[in-house]
């Protein structure tokens, strides 16, 4: 079956319906309704068991529970905007074949969602004091533009590219010029290309100049600045043959503008740009494009377990059987505990200080939390704050 549009894209009904499903759990309805068994379970998403040291920013909540809308079920999760480290961050509890058939579905939302918003806190902290823009729609398929955006937004990214993922969202997409622009108006035109974009663009565009496509970077921002009378930037996107030493040619440009009086010109950074590169730049420059690091994260390897099988523990090899409740304590510790409170010592036993996260979702199908998006961005920054997340991914080179 084809999308009516005629691209390859699975259709939202068909998400919302449960038929973006694994067949094997197709399979697994017709088998229990076959044996007249709908057994009430307690299921628990989870990345890894225990504490890893790695922290991740949860995101994909506000899709996710839309599959459970009208489902006889009850969720808690974490909320959108907190970091964890080992154990649930979303609780279900049912009659199974309630779910069943969600499990891909839900599992994509969460996983792909959630190694996106993360890379963006990685690129956020790298560079704290810096504009950084998400440029990395081109990356990835379409269909996942606004999830993309949404969940670099969700770590902290002050904007992005992508135009119809705007729309999803309710915000406007940024951008100024990409190289073909220039080579548009030709080999050694560059000023005209510049100062056409300046006529062109609303007064609500920032006057960003790009100055690698034909010559030294250095003798192009300053051709800019001068043809520009209110360049707030120049953007270097140096392809990577000619980059040679970036930092160093980031450096020689803020030298040279500043030398030459343009010290009122910023500088723009872009093209394959990760967290150690951000750190290594961000005194130099005043914002960043950063594409692939963020689009092109890898989905966290959530998967959804049962625990309870009829008010009795269960669980197969290699998990953890019971309900469970995560804390976050003051010293920024994530705890993981026996959620009935039946054990009152040891690692099980819930924490005395500690803020139970996982929160009220869905009750008997309904949704029963607003999702704002801003504040689940100052969610993020506070609570990377709290327990102390840096990327740990070296991004090469
Ligand atoms: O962080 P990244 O993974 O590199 O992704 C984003 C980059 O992609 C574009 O480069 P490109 O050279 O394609 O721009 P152009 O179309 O203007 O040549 C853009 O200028 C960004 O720098």
């Amino acid at each position: 079956m084809t999308d009516e549009s005629g691209f390859d894209i699975v259709p939202p009904e068909a998400i919302a319906d449960g038929r973006a499903t694994d067949a094997y759990f197709d399979r697994t309805v017709e088998t229990l309704e076959h044996a007249d068994r709908n057994p009430h379970v307690v299921a628990e998403v989870t990345a890894d068991q225990f504490a890893t040291g790695e922290w991740e920013l949860l995101a994909g909540v506000k899709d996710a529970a839309r599959l459970f809308e009208g489902r006889d079920v009850d969720v808690d999760a974490i909320r959108e905007g907190r970091l964890f480290d080992g154990g649930p961050v979303m609780r279900i509890e049912g009659p199974y074949l309630e779910f069943c058939r969600l499990e891909t579905a839900l599992l994509g939302f969460l996983s792909h969602a959630t190694g996106v918003a993360t890379a963006a806190l990685e690129a956020r902290r790298a560079a704290p004091d810096s504009t950084v823009l998400s440029f990395g729609s081109r990356h990835v398929h379409p269909s996942i533009g606004a999830m993309v955006e949404r969940s670099a937004l969700l770590g902290g990214l002050d904007g992005f590219s992508n135009v119809a993922a705007g729309e999803v969202l309710g915000r406007e997409a940024g951008g100024t010029m990409p190289h073909a622009l220039l080579i548009c108006f030709g080999r050694g035109e560059q000023e005209a290309a510049w100062q056409a974009f300046d006529e062109a663009a609303g007064s609500d565009v920032p006057r960003v100049a790009l100055v690698d496509t034909y010559s030294d970077e250095v003798d192009e921002a300053v051709r800019a600045a001068e043809a520009v009378d209110a360049l707030e930037s120049v953007r270097l996107d140096t392809t990577g043959s000619r980059r040679g030493d970036f930092e160093h040619i980031v450096r020689e440009v803020r030298w040279t503008l500043d030398a030459e009086g343009f010290d009122d010109v910023g500088i723009f950074a872009s093209g394959g740009l990760g967290p150690r590169q951000l750190r290594e730049l961000r005194e130099h420059v005043a914002g960043f494009g950063v594409g692939s690091h963020v689009s092109n994260a890898e989905p966290t390897d959530f998967s959804l377990d049962i625990v309870e099988l009829e008010g009795d523990l269960a669980a197969k090899r290699g998990k953890l059987t019971g309900t469970k409740e995560v804390y976050r304590t003051d010293d920024g510790g994530h705890h993981v505990a026996l959620a009935d409170g039946s054990a009152t010592g040891g690692p099980t036993a819930p924490p005395a200080d500690g803020e139970r996260l996982l929160q009220p979702l869905v009750r008997d199908g309904e949704l029963v939390r607003e999702f704002d998006l801003d504040a689940a961005v100052d969610r993020a920054a506070e609570d990377a704050d709290t327990v102390g997340f840096e990327a740990l991914a070296d991004d090469g080179d």
